[in-house]
């Protein structure tokens, strides 16, 4: 079974390629990391900085996360990531993504012994 913080990794770490610019970034890579299988995620967040810097957010001081608990932290800089969005005339099977480079703080919540990150709450 697949950790939460690999299911983390999975999902939004992406350390190997600069911030794509690639139209077809987030096409390619929503489906290269399964989330395009039963439905279309809607929304996903790969981030292109080296691991340990992302397993480092969990130091930073603690904030609420979006679901109301309090293992939400904050990136005390910002981070270079691509925000994949769902187009509004895609049709599962075929997911079809905009794909828009950003630089910006990330929050992430941990837990877990090593405490990791688990969860991409939100960027600001
Ligand atoms: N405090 C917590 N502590 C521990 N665990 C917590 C906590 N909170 C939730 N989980 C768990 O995490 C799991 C999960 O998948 N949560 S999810 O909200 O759907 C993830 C969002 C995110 O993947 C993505 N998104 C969103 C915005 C963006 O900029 N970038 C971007 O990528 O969209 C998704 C939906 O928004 C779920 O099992 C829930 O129980």
């Amino acid at each position: 079974k697949e950790s939460r913080a690999m299911k983390f990794q999975r999902q939004h770490m992406d350390p190997d390629s600069q911030s794509n610019n690639n139209s077809n970034y987030c096409n390619q890579m929503m489906r290269r990391r399964k989330m395009t299988e039963g439905r279309c995620k809607p929304v996903n967040t790969f981030v292109h900085e080296p691991l340990v810097e992302v397993q480092a957010i969990c130091l930073q001081g603690n904030i609420t996360c979006k679901n109301g608990q309090s293992n939400c932290h904050k990136s005390s800089s910002s981070m270079h990531i691509t925000e994949c969005r769902l187009t509004n005339g895609s049709r599962y099977p075929n997911c079809a993504y905009h794909t828009s480079q950003k630089e910006k703080q990330i929050i992430v919540a941990c837990e877990g012994n090593p405490y990791v990150p688990v969860h991409f709450d939100a960027s600001v």
